[in-house]
């Protein structure tokens, strides 16, 4: 909670420190009007001369009221930024894992929507408690130098308003948690639904979805209403308790008029402090109950923020050209769930090599530790028979790598944004072109009326699958990377699309290594060796045509993958 209160920067110190005390000084210029309107009832001063000191003291108010929420309000906003800032970089740049659990959807909405109610807390209900607490204890010294049996009556109160407010703040928070943890899952629901949106309708998952999305609406909507319910008798208690206090106060206080001990403009004076303190308890109520609300968000943004970083390692290797990746002994599993076992293989630069194997096996994962997405869990990768991968600047790695995927992973921009997405340096328009020319994309984009700045719509849906593989690895030609991967990239392209892109691999990266994860028979013809993964382990490894002689599996394999095709 510290963290997100007090601002590291300092210019935003120095505006949450200014605003708390241009609220201090409004506070007390608050404080000082009933004094004068006592002093103006009971003629103890020139009429003039009080009213104009009044007028002061209202404007002094008003200003210093302003200047100090347009300060709190610079600070909050700073904060808030701050915080959306860094808990999505953080999220960005931790390990992968830690996204698997989350819905993508609920965790945009925790950035925004919870960092709202922080804001709201920093920027309103910080400096009104701040001030609320300064003016109560200011007006309990006014009032008992006033008249202590009247400030009695006053304390008794409010203490009574206290009793019964407090257990009611417990449950209102309690609503107003589950309200905000349905809205956020309510919301992460909704944008996987949208993201989903071709598999509901091709699996006629409409009217499953209909009773899911309404039955956390209704959830959504029973805690709302909860919460609201519970919140509505709040103000009515409150006007319960101040007609009490306000009877009693008339009953006394009249009694000591008549009686002489207290001038009318001291009674006058008690009334309006009397409403004068119904805004700063109400003020500190809320701020109990906005902080338990905050402090359970802050618990949250607080933990994206202090996510560690994905990356272990600091060696740059931008200069050292990739010779060799060797996986010694590897072992790996999610959680409890062992996936690879005492895998060993080396690859050299410009080997052209394919994993294959039944779904599950742990060709993936592979590719996965490679892509350092994930750390193996036993054994080590070496980078050029001596560094070890987990030392290596991630960054820099990835660099050297093209990751062609069956998923088209894009930004939602142009196809020229897609193109040259991550590159250091913007290639010209020739070397662009030059790469669709490579993987046969140029006409395509040339069709398009505004050719490659035609946006692509989401998740590519402008471009057709085997434009949308082209696509990707004219990207890895544009950056130059060393190892080019294919996961599952060519599976599902038909056969023409499939040997564009091969007699691009066989033309344009003789020189580069090339992996695949594929079940095509083209693409394994193409390669020079064959890794048969099952069940975590390597079953056996050659070129197609030694596993097709020795290794039946292998054979079994490949004809239920293709049927009647001759291997
Ligand atoms: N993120 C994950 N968390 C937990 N388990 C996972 C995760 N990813 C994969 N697995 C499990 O690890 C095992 C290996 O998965 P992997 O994706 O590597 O297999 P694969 O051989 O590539 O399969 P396919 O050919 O079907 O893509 C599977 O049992 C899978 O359920």
């Amino acid at each position: 909670m510290k963290e997100i209160i007090i601002p590291k920067n300092l210019k935003l110190k120095l505006f949450l420190c200014l605003g708390v005390i241009f609220s201090i000084f409004a506070s007390v210029a608050y404080l000082l009007i009933p004094q004068g309107l006592e002093q103006l009832i009971d003629h103890k001063v020139i009429v003039i001369k009080m009213i104009v000191k009044l007028g002061l003291l209202f404007v002094t108010n008003l200003l210093f009221n302003f200047i100090s929420s347009f300060l709190l309000l610079t600070y909050a906003e700073g904060q808030i930024r701050e915080s959306r800032y860094d808990s999505a970089l953080k999220l960005l740049k931790t390990d992968v894992s830690f996204l698997e659990t989350s819905l993508s959807g609920e965790l945009s909405s925790r950035i925004i929507n919870d960092t709202e109610v922080v804001r709201q807390f920093l920027s309103e209900v910080i400096p009104s408690a701040i001030s609320s607490v300064i003016l109560i204890f200011l007006t309990f010294i006014v009032l008992l130098r006033l008249d202590i049996g009247l400030s009695i009556c006053i304390f008794c109160g409010l203490l009574l308003m206290v009793a019964f407010l407090t257990p009611l703040s417990a449950v209102s928070r309690k609503y107003a948690k589950k309200k905000q943890s349905h809205l956020n899952s309510l919301s992460g629901y909704l944008t996987e639904i949208f993201q989903s949106i071709n598999l509901i309708k091709l699996n006629q998952g409409y009217n499953k979805i209909k009773k899911q999305y309404n039955q956390k609406l209704l959830n959504t909507s029973e805690s709302s209403f909860k919460y609201s319910l519970v919140d509505s008798f709040i103000g009515p208690i409150v006007y319960v308790v101040l007609f009490i206090v306000l009877g009693f106060i008339f009953a006394y206080g009249g009694y000591r008029v008549s009686e002489g001990s207290l001038t009318v403009g001291t009674l006058i004076a008690f009334l309006i402090y009397l409403f004068q303190l119904l805004t700063p308890f109400s003020n500190i109520g809320q701020f109990a109950n906005q902080f338990a609300k905050t402090k359970q968000y802050v618990s949250v943004i607080s933990s994206y923020r202090n996510l560690p970083d994905e990356d272990e390692g600091s060696i740059d290797v931008d200069n050292n050209e990739f010779l060799s990746l060797e996986f010694k002994n590897i072992g790996f599993s999610y959680g409890d769930h062992d996936v690879l076992h005492n895998i060993n293989f080396k690859i050299n630069k410009g080997d052209k090599l394919a994993f294959i194997g039944p779904s599950g096996s742990g060709k993936t994962t592979i590719i996965n530790l490679i892509l350092k997405l994930y750390k193996p869990i036993h054994g080590k990768i070496l980078f050029n028979e001596q560094q070890n991968l987990r030392t290596i600047s991630t960054d820099s790695w990835r660099k050297k790598i093209s990751f062609i995927a069956q998923d088209f992973e894009s930004l939602s921009g142009t196809i020229y944004e897609n193109l040259t997405f991550g590159l250091d340096s913007l290639p010209n328009d020739e070397t662009i072109k030059e790469a669709l020319r490579k993987v046969n994309l140029l006409e395509d984009i040339e069709k398009f009326e505004q050719g490659w700045h035609t946006l692509v719509g989401e998740k590519g849906s402008k471009l057709s699958g085997g434009q949308k593989q082209r696509l990707q690895l004219a990207r890895g030609f544009l950056k130059e990377a060393d190892i080019f991967i294919f996961d599952e990239a060519t599976s599902n392209l038909d056969s023409i699309s499939e040997s564009i892109v091969l007699s691009s691999v066989e033309r344009y990266l003789s020189e580069k290594t090339v992996i695949f994860i594929t079940h095509r028979l083209a693409t394994i013809k193409n390669v020079d060796k064959i890794f048969f993964i099952e069940d975590g382990y390597i079953a056996e490894k050659g070129t197609h045509e030694y596993l097709l002689s020795h290794y039946q599996k292998y054979k079994l394999y490949l004809s239920k993958q293709l049927g009647n095709t001759r291997l």
